[in-house]
């Protein structure tokens, strides 16, 4: 039975909240990955994973087939050669169809095949005057044949569509594409129901010549087809998974540049980028398409998006360089030669004043034979060129200077920017050494990260830390790359990766946000365009720490004020530090103990310098030390619980500080990091929260909350009899046998160092072998907005400092 293609969108939408309806999406593969026929069978698993049927393929010859079809042309007048190459042609193609086709299927493409060699042997007794173009022809055409039949075979029903009856260009008209003529034809080859396999790289004139669209020509058919066809996504699939900031080959720490503006794009392209090639984003600028360079190596990698995006995309810089260049200097262009070269040769730079144009090499032969015929005289010279790109780069000041500066030491023939402000220029009468573009590279990009940045809880502390943001953004040059793209509440979200504004974020939030599930936040933050993610996690919320298995998995870094995680079971945890320190994700906790005291810092910063913790002990709740600080019996206890959760001290529902249930995670969570492993059941635990009002909601809770006066009316009393107070102590002491925990009630002498504290501070003890006699001690405000949400920023920072010294090598995966 046939499989259906699956009915699923790459990248269809950055934005999970906004999806976007999809027609017809064109999916391009080009030679590498269509190079054997493993790749082959890989490719026909991203058409079922990425494809759907109304979708249109686009493909070029396979593997070398080009440069075999290429040598057979210049090696025409040696028979022998010829003969043995022409034998090797077939030979590669013959084994490609036995290996992927059944007999039945494999007999038709290699009938075809013989008839094929056969025109080839002929046309060389001709030495292909007429035949050029028919000949390279042969290398799409075989490929989308055998696409084609591998998929009807194994997937769905496949049409192989020879360009050459769809794309006609205007002999008349220096080859421009007849666009009227070719829409009708691909309405007409274009089968319903069925993939259609398009041969890239051909087309013919109007009267039926075959034409070529140049090397590298698929990645227009792709897009010319997309054009025609009014697609709204076309996959370049090729051999890296996207478009770097600089060639990965040459610069190890070049980032990949997960969205592109368009006109950015093109100006890469046109200046000879290895992957964007120049006519690839001609036929997509009057559409609204959408174009991703992904790779068939690595499909499951978000490649690069090319498109009309905000400012943050428009903000990337990349270097790109060229060696194979060669500049034509006369003085003898007219306005009608110059016109010419334009559309036929496609100059990278003409001077201003006319005299001099720079070509890639590829156009030489034909620019220079083209200049004697038009009786011109001029000279050439070899140069090379390292160019920045980027939206208006010309114009921006700063990157000009450091593209000066990285320059200093090197002859320069020319500096200029480019006349659609798109790049810098910078040309030599010298090859670009490898240490030039890197330099130019490092100083340029500084190599800087784009660094997302999503809030998860908007409540008590989450908005006090969104409000903090703007000034702190604006301040720290360590947070330059930092941009809002998240917000999320239990019930609604609001992403976006063009960046929220963060003056406005939460009247945005409130106009914008969409009910989300934890699947599509998943699903977005697979596919995000940033180099890295933080996510800020200021929920209460169990159920959302349980995501951070899949944030670390998907490399994302975390801060959490939540302390669900740091207290789950061991195995849980563990699990959770072993992925993060797999996929390099960081993981910061400083708040869930002490709010802003630095006092998880200071257990890592002790056990670096050799030390071992023996003992910690202290009040670990701002809400209970603000409460047993203040009981004097003057008011009741229930009316100072309420004071503490207006002042924004307690959990969001004060049972979890009552109970103990709080000041026992934070032990758990120091107790770990000082290098023990237990459980929150192996810490004892007095919970002050009688039974009858434990099962309530915590509206409910709060409104019977004066049934808890008693029982602390009593116990204070008691406290005064024996001359002490009240306080919830956290004690934690190694032992010989392993340790021992606990958590709860204790009257203490008026004198002693948890007694006397600032109504809210916490104060931690911290025992070890350098601090044994005269115990380690951090004390101050344990709770309250300002504390936290200033700690969750000091995180942050610390996280984007060390997030800027990562250098992240690139990984090139089936590059050829
Ligand atoms: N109050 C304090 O002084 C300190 C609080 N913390 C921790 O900060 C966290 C937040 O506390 P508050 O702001 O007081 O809480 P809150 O109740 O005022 O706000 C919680 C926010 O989290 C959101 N939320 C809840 N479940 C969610 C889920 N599953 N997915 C996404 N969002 C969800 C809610 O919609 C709300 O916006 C808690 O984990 C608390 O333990 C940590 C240190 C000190
Ligand atoms: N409710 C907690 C808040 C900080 O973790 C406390 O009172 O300490």
């Amino acid at each position: 039975m046939q499989q259906q293609v699956q009915n699923i969108e790459f990248n269809a939408s950055l934005n999970p909240l906004k999806q976007v309806e999809v027609t017809t999406n064109v999916h391009k593969f080009g030679g590498s990955s269509l190079a054997n026929a493993a790749c082959i069978l890989r490719v026909v698993e991203i058409i079922k994973d990425n494809a759907k049927l109304n979708d249109f393929i686009v493909v070029s010859a396979n593997g070398k087939t080009t440069d075999q079809l290429f040598e057979l042309l210049e090696s025409a007048d040696n028979d022998q050669l010829f003969a043995t190459q022409l034998k090797q042609l077939k030979d590669d193609q013959a084994a490609l169809i036995n290996e992927l086709l059944d007999n039945n299927q494999a007999a038709q493409l290699l009938q075809q095949l013989t008839a094929d060699i056969e025109f080839i042997n002929t046309e060389s007794a001709n030495s292909f005057k007429q035949s050029r173009n028919d000949v390279l022809a042969f290398g799409e055409l075989w490929s989308a044949k055998l696409l084609a039949a591998v998929l009807s075979q194994n997937v769905c029903k496949a049409n192989a569509i020879d360009a050459r009856k769809v794309l006609i260009l205007d002999s008349g008209n220096n080859f421009q594409l007849n666009e009227q003529l070719s829409k009708t034809n691909i309405t007409a080859e274009k089968l319903a129901n069925q993939l259609n396999i398009f041969t890239g790289f051909i087309a013919s004139d109007e009267q039926g010549n075959t034409q070529t669209l140049g090397r590298n020509g698929s990645d227009y058919s792709a897009t010319i087809a997309a054009h025609l066809l009014n697609a709204q996504n076309v996959t370049l699939w090729t051999d890296v998974n996207g478009v770097y900031s600089a060639d990965p080959r040459i610069v190890n720490t070049a980032r990949k540049l997960f969205r592109l503006e368009n006109s950015v794009a093109k100006e890469l392209g046109r200046l000879g980028n290895p992957v964007l090639h120049a006519n690839t984003l001609n036929p997509l600028t009057t559409h609204n398409i959408h174009l991703n360079v992904a790779s068939s190596f690595a499909p499951q990698d978000s490649g690069t998006e090319i498109g009309a995006f905000g400012e943050i995309a428009k903000s990337e810089i990349s270097v790109t360089h060229n060696n194979e260049l060669i500049k034509i200097d006369s003085t003898e262009f007219d306005v009608k030669t110059l016109e010419q070269i334009n559309t036929r040769f496609q100059p990278i730079y003409q001077c201003q004043n006319n005299t001099c144009i720079v070509i890639s090499q590829q156009f030489a032969d034909l620019a220079l034979h083209y200049l004697q015929a038009q009786n011109i005289t001029f000279s050439t010279l070899k140069v090379s060129l390292i160019a920045v790109v980027g939206y208006q780069v010309a114009n921006r000041g700063e990157i000009k200077a450091r593209f000066k500066r990285a320059l200093k030491h090197t002859d320069i023939a020319q500096f200029v920017g480019s006349s659609n402000g798109h790049s810098l220029l910078a040309f030599f009468e010298h090859e670009s050494s490898v240490e030039l573009i890197n330099k130019v590279h490092s100083q340029v990009t500084k190599d800087s990260r784009n660094i997302g940045l999503v809030i998860a809880g908007l409540g008590n502390i989450g908005k006090r830390f969104l409000e903090m943001l703007p000034q702190q953004l604006n301040r720290l040059p360590a947070l330059e790359n930092v941009h809002l793209v998240g917000l999320a509440t239990s019930k609604k979200a609001l992403i976006n990766t063009d960046g929220i504004e963060v003056n406005q974020a939460l009247e945005l939030f409130q106009q914008d946000s969409l009910a989300y599930d934890n699947q599509l936040l998943l699903e977005w933050l697979s596919q995000h365009p940033y180099d890295e993610l933080v996510l800020v996690d200021i929920t209460p919320s169990e159920q959302f720490s349980n995501l951070y298995q899949a944030f670390f998995e998907q490399g994302i870094h975390v801060i959490s004020a939540n302390k669900c995680a740091g207290s789950s079971s061991t195995k849980a945890y563990n699990q959770l530090l072993n992925t993060q320190q797999l996929t390099g994700s960081q993981w910061l906790v400083n708040t869930t103990v002490g709010a802003g005291l630095p006092v998880n810092y200071a257990i890592n910063d002790l056990l670096n310098s050799g030390d071992e913790i023996n003992e910690v002990a202290g009040i670990f709740s701002g809400t209970l030390s603000w409460l047993f600080s203040n009981f004097d019996g003057s008011l009741a206890f229930s009316q100072l619980l309420q004071n503490a959760l207006e002042q924004g001290f307690t959990e969001p529902d004060p049972r979890d500080d009552l109970s103990g249930l709080d000041v026992q995670r934070k032990l758990l969570i120091l107790a770990r990091l000082a290098g023990f492993e237990l459980e929150l059941t192996d810490i004892e635990c007095q919970n002050l929260v009688p039974n009858s009002l434990i099962g309530l909601s915590t509206d409910e809770f709060l409104a019977q909350a004066n049934l808890l006066d008693e029982y602390f009316a009593d116990k204070l009393h008691e406290a005064k009899q024996q001359n002490g107070c009240l306080r919830y102590v956290a004690r934690f002491s190694k032992t010989d046998s392993g340790y021992k925990a606990k958590v709860g009630l204790e009257i203490l002498a008026n004198d002693h160092a948890f007694a006397n504290l600032t109504p809210c501070d916490n104060i931690f003890l911290l025992t070890t072998n350098w601090y044994q006699d005269n115990p380690l001690i951090i004390q101050g405000p344990g709770a309250g907005r300002d504390v936290t949400a200033g700690g969750l920023h000091s995180d942050l920072v610390n996280l984007c400092r060390e997030l800027a010294v990562k250098t992240k090598e690139v990984e090139i995966k089936g590059i050829n």
